[in-house]
């Protein structure tokens, strides 16, 4: 007897999936290693940024009350007492008339209140300077905590570490940075009908695709895949490298077998491990025969055959999940909304997950498909920034009609 499956919504299946989340460990990175990485903790100032007053220019630092009435057609003189570089310190106290020639991010010597720069002077002996420019207190100096104040949160935790926030773990001197420990993600395909990427065709067969893709899936969502091959269509050999591969990793997916064909085992193994099943259909297209599994408080994940199925279920599912392993500010994909440019013939019994591909311009996000659309196919996917989603239960969509669109590649 065929068994009969219940589906549920996309909203339904996340959450139940979501239920399921586990946290990953704190671990510590080089920062040379850090940029892609989630941080793990709050990074707190621990001194001001700037830490001294210091200056914007190069130029001369002098006391403002000095260069009053100084324009092009009056300039005062004032005696240059010093010359430092970034990194140097004038040690002594300007007095009055006296100029320090500073460079850019030199500190300001006391008594100094203004950096005149070294464009509005003009050079009248060895140690002498003409005032061009009348200057008012506290102009030009880059004042200390004016970028970042002691005791601020620079940056938050969850958030995936780009190169700008690395320029900040550098300036709070990290040289070990705190980060969530990746997830490690176990990939199994399935079918006797898979070649190996570096196999020659022969005839009904196909190479695998789906577990290289998943792959680039896992290292695009921050975790590392873990690869155990192609597995044949052989029950007993299957459990056997299933749980193998159960004992090594912190989610495990397989692709292919999880529909109602004689050689779709991935129910009677789930049967076999006595797995909670969470759900075998959602009312979604591709991929209604997502199937996830609990064991021992690990997910095991049965993503469809089809490439475009198999694609779509792994960002609905398991991106979440990854995300929610590394404490991420940011749990799924993003939703922005989006012009459709093309009509789309098909009605939706299900909620459909197109690959599309969306451009901005003049701050307008239009969007389109970025092939042909059906589950087995993987041309579309290559070109696929995003997925447009159609609610279930609509007609056809019309050119000009506004959908949410669920950005594939923005991880920030
Ligand atoms: N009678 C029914 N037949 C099917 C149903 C159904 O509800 N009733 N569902 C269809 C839908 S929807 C999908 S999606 C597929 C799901 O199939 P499986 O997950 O069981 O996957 P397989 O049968 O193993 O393979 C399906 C298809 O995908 C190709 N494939 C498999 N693995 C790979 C891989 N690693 N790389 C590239 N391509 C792969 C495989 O050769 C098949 O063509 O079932 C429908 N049928
Ligand atoms: O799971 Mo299937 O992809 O809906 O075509
Ligand atoms: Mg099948």
């Amino acid at each position: 007897m065929m068994e009969i499956r219940n589906p549920i919504t996309v909203e339904e299946a996340a959450k139940r999936v979501m239920a399921c989340r586990k946290y990953g460990e704190v671990e510590y990175v080089d920062i040379t290693a850090a940029n892609g990485r989630v941080l793990a903790q709050d990074i707190i100032a621990d001194h001001d940024v700037p830490s001294f007053d210091r200056s914007p220019y190069d130029g001369f630092a002098v006391r403002s009350i000095d260069t009053k009435t100084a324009a092009a057609d009056n300039s005062i003189l004032l005696n240059v007492v010093g010359h430092i570089g970034a990194g140097s310190v004038f040690k002594q106290e300007l007095k009055e008339k006296d100029a320090v020639r500073i460079m850019t991010g030199a500190a300001i010597p006391r008594g100094a209140d203004t950096v005149i720069m070294l464009e509005d002077t003009e050079q009248a002996g060895d140690n002498q300077i003409y005032i061009k420019r009348e200057m008012k207190h506290h102009q030009n100096i880059s004042f200390q905590g004016e970028d970042v104040e002691k005791g601020s949160v620079i940056v938050s935790k969850g958030k995936l570490i780009n190169p700008g926030v690395v320029a900040l773990l550098a300036t709070f001197g990290y040289k070990q940075v705190p980060v969530s420990k990746k997830p490690v993600i176990g990939v199994i395909a399935t079918g006797s009908e898979l070649l190996e990427v570096d196999q020659a065709l022969e005839e009904g067969k196909i190479r695998n695709s789906n577990a290289y893709m998943i792959m680039a899936q896992i290292e695009r969502s921050g975790a590392t895949a873990k690869y155990y091959g192609q597995f044949s269509d052989k029950l007993d050999i299957c459990i056997q490298q299933m749980q193998v591969a159960m004992s090594e990793v912190d989610f495990l997916i397989t692709t292919g077998g999880v529909s109602v064909g004689d050689f779709d085992l991935l129910p009677e193994i789930y049967d076999y491990f006595q797995a909670e099943v969470l759900f075998n259909k959602i009312k979604m297209r591709p991929g209604s025969v997502t199937t996830v599994a609990q064991l021992n408080n690990q997910l095991l994940y049965g993503l469809s055959g089809n490439p475009s199925a198999c694609y779509v279920g792994f960002e609905l599912y398991v991106k979440p999940i990854i995300d929610a392993f590394l404490d991420r500010d940011q749990i799924g994909l993003k939703t922005v909304k989006a012009t459709l440019t093309e009509d789309f013939p098909k009605s939706n019994p299900f909620d459909r997950f197109i690959r599309g591909h969306y451009v901005i311009k003049n701050s307008q996000v239009t969007v389109a498909p970025s092939g042909k659309d059906k589950s087995n196919m993987v041309h579309s996917l290559a070109e696929a920034n995003c997925f447009i989603r159609l609610r279930g239960g609509t007609a056809a969509y019309s050119k000009g009609e506004v959908v949410d669109i669920y950005l594939l590649e923005n991880h920030s």
